[in-house]
């Protein structure tokens, strides 16, 4: 297989050659690799070239001394010993990490979920955690959705005491007071923390979807915590809570079960995903997908793609967070300022980003996250998306029909589903620069005031549904226009109870993370809204 260095490092030309070298002149292998002035030199050297004089033994580039010492890559280096300890490791028990945060229920569901892109699993499961304690009716129990790679432990609980990631806002007292609330928070379909994702075991064959996993949304994950929830009995929500992708997920199920939803809190969320997030998180799918570890998603019985995953937590990490604030906690200091600059790691905000993706580049399983992550992209509640969904999603209903007889349907069947290639055209920008432009203003809802009418005609499930949005202005995965934009057009629906709420750079420099973070703000308004 393989290695980093080796996917990373330009390959010898096909004219460098080799001499046999004394085994105490033998180099470092990270100068070996990295020395390129040495391999120019290579070329103007006489070397043995004779097949009688080939040496039998292994060879090495030759080490005439470089003008300049090459670099050092402590960086690649521990990337690599990563590689080989997960090779390491027994037989049988497999290298891939198994993904827990600790115990959680599960929830079963035998029938079969038709998704939105026409995919079907043919039975699925949701982890779940709760707090508090469901009332007699049944009527207060609040859904919390997570972000992205978050697990259902929002909060310890009896059997897991680990603190959750928003375990100062569940409680006694708190935003979500569990003296009032029933919370239950799931992992979410195509997750890896106990409900069913790509790392599942698929049915039909007794092996790991990988990447035959189905194309999801949103709305699929809302469907199957609605199973959920007609489980333990709750036919109506007092709320629907989320931020992030969890925002986007609350304002799904407030739009798909409008009756269901007593109120919806959409928080750092938006009503569809804008080109800057899609660009984004591609950029991190693409770091993945190019670790040759990553194989194409059959992975699990190899190397899991860490370097990949650690690449794209990077990445991830930029959108999370802010300038202003990295600029008071870091600005431009080194970590070692004694030391020559380096290729690694090397100022602060780059050490800070390296230990950002070291530490999560074995806690989430690759194909997970690009599933959940392209789901995200695909979020887009406007009327025309809507009902193109609720079309495909008729035309498919014949799949969950079979299905439900017993019935199993040739894979073929949906191999039009993946064959997506860029078209041989290359694609022509259309309109003129000008209407772009004032198109552009047009969707800051600052500047016009004004709603896309789609998305008001697409978001009218919730004209009666009391919602809070927050915003944060430092955020710029999910700009606080998109909240804006929210509101307005929940209040150009008819929707008289909209709490709009915008956290300013004076309040919150934490961009995107600030609602793991800002247990004053978010949680404040939070609280206000849902014991209002
Ligand atoms: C898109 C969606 O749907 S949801 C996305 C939501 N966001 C995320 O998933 C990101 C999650 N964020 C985190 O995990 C964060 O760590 C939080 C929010 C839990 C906590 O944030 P903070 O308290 O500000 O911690 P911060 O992110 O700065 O990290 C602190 C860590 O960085 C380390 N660190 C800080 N500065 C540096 C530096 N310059 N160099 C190296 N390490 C550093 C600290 O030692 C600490 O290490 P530890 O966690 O191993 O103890």
């Amino acid at each position: 297989m393989q290695t980093l260095r080796q996917f990373l490092s330009p390959a010898p030309s096909r004219g460098f050659r080799y001499r046999r070298l004394p085994s105490t002149s033998r180099i470092p292998s990270t100068a070996r690799h990295n020395s390129s002035h040495a391999r120019n030199l290579h070329h103007q050297t006489p070397f043995h070239s004779s097949a009688a004089e080939a040496p039998q033994q292994q060879q090495y580039p030759d080490p005439l001394p470089s003008t300049n010492p090459a670099l050092s890559f402590p960086c690649l280096d521990h990337v690599e010993t990563r590689s080989a300890t997960l090779s390491r490791r027994a037989p049988g028990a497999g290298p891939e990490p198994s993904y827990t945060t600790g115990r959680t229920d599960t929830f079963h569901s035998t029938d079969p979920l038709l998704l939105d892109w026409g995919g079907i699993l043919p039975s699925f499961a949701i982890a779940h955690e709760s707090w508090g304690t469901l009332n007699a009716d049944r009527s207060n129990a609040i859904l919390l959705h997570t972000g992205l790679s978050a697990s259902s432990h929002a909060a310890s609980t009896a059997a897991n005491e680990k603190p959750g990631w928003w375990e100062r806002f569940i409680g006694p007292g708190r935003p979500l007071d569990t003296e009032r609330f029933f919370i239950v928070c799931t992992n979410v379909v195509g997750g890896c923390y106990g409900s069913t994702g790509p790392g599942s075991v698929d049915p039909a064959n007794g092996e790991r979807y990988a990447t035959r996993f189905p194309i999801l949304t949103m709305e699929d994950m809302v469907r199957a915590q609605f199973r959920l929830l007609d489980s333990l009995g709750v036919r109506r929500l007092y709320a629907s809570v989320g931020s992030s992708m969890g925002g986007m997920q609350s304002l799904a199920a407030g739009t798909l079960f409008p009756e269901r939803v007593g109120r919806v809190a959409s928080i750092s969320g938006c009503a569809r995903s804008h080109p800057y997030s899609i660009a984004m998180r591609h950029t991190q799918r693409q770091v993945l997908m190019m670790d040759p570890n990553w194989n194409r998603g059959f992975y699990y019985d190899g190397i899991p793609p860490h370097a990949g995953m650690k690449l794209a937590r990077e990445i991830a990490t930029v959108t999370y967070r802010s300038g202003p604030e990295w600029e008071q906690r870091f600005g431009r200091r080194r970590a070692d300022a004694s030391r020559p600059p380096a290729l690694c790691p090397d100022f602060l905000i780059e050490t800070y980003l390296d230990h950002a993706g070291e530490k999560w580049c074995l806690e989430y399983d690759p194909n997970s996250l690009l599933y959940v992550s392209k789901a995200m992209d695909l979020f887009d509640l406007g009327a025309e998306h809507r009902e193109m969904i609720a079309g495909l999603r008729g035309k498919n209903q014949y799949k969950l029909d079979a299905y439900r007889q017993g019935e199993t349907l040739e894979t073929a069947e949906a191999a039009d589903l993946c064959t997506l290639t860029l078209p041989e055209t290359p694609y022509q920008e259309t309109g003129d620069a000008e209407a772009t432009l004032e198109e552009a203003a047009a969707a800051d809802i600052g500047a016009s005031d004004e709603p896309p009418a789609d998305l008001v005609a697409g978001m009218r499930p919730l004209a009666d549904t009391p919602t809070l949005v927050l915003g944060v202005a430092s955020d710029i995965l999910f700009p606080s226009w998109q909240q804006r934009e929210i509101a307005e057009t929940l209040r150009k629906a008819g929707n008289k109870k909209v709490m709009h709420v915008e956290l300013g750079v004076e309040q919150s420099m934490f961009g995107h993370d600030t609602f793991l973070l800002d247990l004053e703000n978010v949680g404040g308004a939070l609280k206000r809204f849902l014991e209002r």
